[in-house]
């Protein structure tokens, strides 16, 4: 039996403040630091071992996942960044705080640019500050593939490439795979997982609360397809309504 570890980044520095943050690069909070290291040790706590690690090019994923193999004494682990995992971009949101935003623009139109599958965020400039197409860290990007703002059918489509040419690949061959990355990134690739059950409310899933920083493991067949999932954390960490519900959960 497969086990795949999904682990949302600890909370950052705009998680704090309640900032859209999408592909801004800010660090975890002390909090968020705090996050990391209990993922590690609960991780190591129920004997988890990894072969590969991925992440995005994003450093609250980056650190929470430094973080993590180092408390499992797991350093050597090879960590593979793409920026195809990286969050959802958030386009001209990016930086502002989500409260004034719902404010301004009203509850409706915010929930719209969170959480539907089509509706896309209003566009960075290429002239804003915001966009970092010339930062290094993007330098295997054409200038027209970096986003300007991305629904999350766009996520989606990126990170599911990633998935089925990289990391499914590297489960199949017997490979034991970590995963620190974004909210909708980790939705994504639920999403994805699930597609083959029935009855699963597929957009649904867009919706799901994930904590940060809490272990999400999937139980997967050979096939990829998931048996069982739960969360790893302490019971108080996890809302009950934050698990999803699409499968019986271990508890
Ligand atoms: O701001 C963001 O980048 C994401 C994750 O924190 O927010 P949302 O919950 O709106 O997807």
């Amino acid at each position: 039996m497969i086990k795949l570890v999904l682990v949302r980044h600890g909370q950052s520095l705009y998680n704090l403040e309640n900032k859209f943050t999408g592909w801004t690069d800010v660090d975890l909070s002390e909090k968020g630091l705090k996050e990391a290291r209990d993922a590690g040790c609960i991780l190591k706590k129920h004997g988890y071992i990894f072969d590969a690690a991925y992440t995005s090019v994003l450093k609250r994923a980056i650190r929470t996942l430094w973080i993590v193999l180092h408390e499992m004494d797991l350093m050597w682990v090879p960590v593979y960044k793409s920026w195809r995992l990286n969050e959802r971009h958030y386009g001209a949101l990016q930086g502002l705080n989500k409260a004034e935003t719902a404010k301004k623009y009203g509850d409706e139109q915010v929930h719209l640019w969170r959480r539907s599958m089509n509706v896309r965020p209003p566009e960075l400039h290429k002239n804003d500050p915001r966009y970092e197409a010339t930062d290094p860290k993007y330098k295997d990007l054409k200038e027209q593939e970096f986003p300007l703002t991305e629904n999350l059918a766009d996520t989606e489509k990126r990170v599911l490439k990633y998935w089925h040419e990289t990391i499914a690949p590297a489960i199949q061959s017997g490979q034991k795979v970590i995963i620190s990355s974004h909210g909708n990134t980790i939705r994504s690739l639920i999403r994805s997982l699930v597609q083959y059950l029935d009855n699963i409310p597929a957009d649904g899933i867009m919706s799901l609360n994930i904590p940060t920083g809490v272990p999400l493991v999937y139980e997967l067949d050979e096939h990829l397809k998931p048996m069982r999932h739960y969360y790893l954390g302490n019971d108080g960490e996890i809302p009950k309504d934050e698990i999803p519900k699409h499968m019986p959960s271990k508890k």
